[in-house]
């Protein structure tokens, strides 16, 4: 049986996963040939180094039992920063009875580019291609390469996979990617890619197994809102369409980033307000979306327990952006037959799914209040015209699942 360990690395976490290929044991059932390379996997290990290079560093463990029972570890200490949490985990690894030796390793890369189109055996050479869109995706991919460069000097006979965030826009119709701009500047690659595709891929992938055997799915809208945020238009499932463009700035409200703005704004920052480019990429990175315009927290749930009136208007600002993208989103498929949140906000704040749906109404969307405040997997009211879930993204699984694919492992 072969060992596969996934690490999604962001601004300031580092999520893992460990996966047992159970692909011998497990083809000949129903539920494998759904979709054999995600059935194939069996978790047996998760965690999560959170807050690096922060004063809240936290840090857990959780083994993962076959009945998907967890059970939490403390086995793993606190790092300071990325390097110190590989480090630690695979020290952990190493010191695990009959642990140790790994098929694979997958990661999630951000951005990849015109060129990576789908998941990939990494060599040397990538490493240093993908390191070139680096200023593309500032807040992740240093930290996606960083691991990988480590673990290829420290375990040179490890292959390991990179899954790609653009790989599942890549096909969007040519009129989804443009920018109107000159011509010579799209050739050069100027153009939208789109970004949480794996957790769409897994939505995509799921989302059958949750709806009602005749329901309509040819449209589907998919909200991930976690501490970045973006939405899919999924048509056929096909992406034919996301608020996210050449860059995780563009599009909803997130966390610490502004989302769309009018590009004037930018060139006012810096001819009057004597911002250099620095500055700028600063303040709209990290210091802008509910953070910005709360003063208060980038943190969701931080704003939802607040009195303050500007929380209030983050979180305002935050579900009446989203909406308004549903409707674009909207008219890009041609009307809705499903609604899906997902990601830490998506999957945990009623109120912001139930301000959402009420702007939307004239979709045909209707909330059933109840099953939304419990965080039912289906919160549509029986009369609404739009199906609406809550589905938990696993980024992870489908790494996992790419790296069997690539390795031939499945
Ligand atoms: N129970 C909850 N209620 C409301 N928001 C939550 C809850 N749990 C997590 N969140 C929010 O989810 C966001 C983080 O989402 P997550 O998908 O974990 O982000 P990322 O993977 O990008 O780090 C934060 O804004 C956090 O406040
Ligand atoms: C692409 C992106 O914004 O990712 P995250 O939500 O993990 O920050
Ligand atoms: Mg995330």
């Amino acid at each position: 049986m072969s060992e596969i360990l996934v690490l999604n690395s962001g601004s300031s976490s580092l999520k893992f996963a460990l996966y047992a290929n159970t692909t011998e044991s497990t083809t000949a059932t129903s539920e494998a040939n759904k979709d054999p390379a995600l059935k194939a996997l069996s978790l047996t290990y998760r965690g999560h180094f959170s807050g690096l290079g922060t004063k809240g560093a936290a840090v857990s463990l959780k083994q993962v039992a076959e009945n998907g029972q967890e059970h939490a570890l403390d086995e793993l200490s606190v790092a300071d920063n990325h390097e110190g949490a590989i480090t630690k985990l695979m020290a952990w690894l190493a010191s695990r009875e009959g642990g140790g030796a790994l098929d694979g390793i997958g990661h999630r890369v951000v951005h990849g580019g015109q060129r990576y189109r789908e998941a990939v055996v990494l060599s040397a050479k990538d490493v240093d291609e993908l390191e070139t869109l680096s200023s593309l995706a500032p807040l992740h991919q240093p930290h996606c390469l960083a691991p990988i460069k480590l673990l290829m000097a420290r375990y040179p006979e490890v292959p390991q996979v990179a899954s790609f965030d653009t790989a599942f826009h890549a096909d969007q119709p040519w009129v989804a990617k443009q920018f109107a701009l000159p011509r010579e500047l799209t050739v050069k690659g100027l153009i939208r890619y789109g970004f949480h595709g794996l957790s769409y891929d897994y939505i995509n992938r799921t989302l059958p197994e949750v709806l009602p055997d005749a329901a309509a799915c040819e449209r589907v809208i998919v909200a991930h809102l976690g501490n970045g945020a973006s939405l899919c238009a999924i048509h056929n499932g096909k992406s034919v369409a996301s608020t996210m463009g050449f860059t995780a700035l563009e599009g909803l409200v997130m966390g610490t980033r502004s989302g769309t703005l009018d590009p004037g704004l930018v060139l006012h920052l810096i001819e009057h307000e004597g911002m250099s480019v620095k500055d700028v990429s600063t303040l709209l990175y990290k210091q802008s979306g509910l953070l910005g315009v709360s003063g208060i927290s980038s943190d969701m749930r931080e704003l939802l327990t607040s009195d303050a009136p500007e929380a209030h208007e983050a979180i305002d600002l935050y579900c009446y952006r989203i909406a308004r993208e549903i409707g674009s989103l909207a008219a890009a498929l041609g009307g809705v037959d499903q609604l899906v949140f997902t990601a830490g906000i998506g999957e945990h704040a009623a109120r912001v799914r139930e301000q959402v749906a009420a702007q939307c109404e004239w979709l045909g969307v209707q909330l059933d209040n109840d099953a939304n405040a419990r965080n039912e997997t289906r919160i549509a009211h029986v009369d609404s015209r739009v199906g609406m879930w809550v589905i938990p993204t696993d980024e992870e699984r489908v790494i996992a699942s790419d790296c069997l694919t690539q390795l031939g492992l499945v």
